[in-house]
């Protein structure tokens, strides 16, 4: 046995980069109609990391999501989830990609009405053939407060109940990473408290990689770092923010996000 037996493996929680881009750009268009979304942007997704992506509207942050979770083309530069570079992979293998290694929650839910909650929760493992493991399964539902509803279809469901599914759903796959984008922007603010905590639970006590872009200060308040954009480019980080500081810097942003 070898001296390194006996040191523990490093935790998913304290070792490498889920995700990465560097010198990133996209660009939409040409001539007079041509918008610089992405300007050079290198930025690491720690695993295990809880980030949040804020800036003014147009700044790039849905575009940056997009471009990591393989979901648009990148004009130059690198995107890798993991180790492996995006724009290598064909569309087929791509899929393969965002299928086996990727987590959405989206703002609007995305849950399909004409199946249960349960269904959709199981659904991507469904389609890429994969059985849930049901020790999980049933650890994530409990954890995010579905087991009564499990029969019921989306139409039965609250906002909240909903956005609960589509964490479940992503959470039961155990993606490398998950993007959320707005995740709670169509909820009221105690369910919206609710769907953070289960994220910031997830990083914390499951390991989980999450990147979620965001308006609100206190939502970016649950995660271990906020990036800042601006016209493209990353201006700012914080680290373990409050969601005061996180109001306190976006105040000194001026209309465009430059700093003042
Ligand atoms: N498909 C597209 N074609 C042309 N321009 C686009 C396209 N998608 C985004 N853009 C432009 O790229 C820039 C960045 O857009 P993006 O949606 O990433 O911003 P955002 O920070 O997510 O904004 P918001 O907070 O309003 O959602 C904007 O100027 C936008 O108009």
């Amino acid at each position: 046995m070898s001296h390194a037996a006996a040191v523990p493996a490093p935790t998913l929680a304290t070792s490498g980069v889920a995700a990465r881009a560097a010198d990133l750009s996209r660009v939409y268009g040409e001539g007079e109609t041509r918008v610089v979304a992405l300007d050079s942007v290198s930025v690491e997704f720690g695993t295990g990391q809880f980030t949040a992506i804020m800036g003014p509207s147009g700044s790039g942050k849905s575009t940056l999501m997009h471009c990591m979770a393989g979901l648009d083309t990148i004009s130059s530069g690198s995107a890798r989830i993991g180790d492996v570079e995006l724009a290598a992979l064909g569309e087929k293998k791509l899929t393969q990609l965002r299928r086996d290694k990727i987590g959405f929650i989206f703002q609007a839910f995305n849950l399909l009405p004409t199946l249960t909650a349960a269904e959709n929760i199981t659904l991507p493992m469904d389609i890429a053939g994969r059985k849930p493991d049901p020790a999980w399964m049933n650890a994530v539902i409990e954890t995010v407060g579905l087991s009564g509803r499990l029969a019921h279809r989306p139409g039965q469901l609250s906002g909240g109940q909903q956005q609960r599914v589509a964490v479940a759903r992503a959470l039961v796959a155990r993606p490398e990473i998950i993007f959320a984008d707005e995740p709670t922007g169509n909820l009221d603010s105690r369910s919206g408290a609710e769907i953070l905590g289960f994220l910031q639970e997830s990083v914390r006590a499951m390991g989980q990689t999450v990147v979620m872009v965001t308006h609100d200060p206190v939502a970016a308040g649950y995660a271990d770092r906020v990036v800042f954009l601006a016209d493209g480019r990353i201006v700012e980080e914080l680290h373990r923010p409050t969601s005061d500081a996180v109001l306190d810097r976006m105040r000194r942003f001026d209309g465009r996000g430059r700093t003042q």
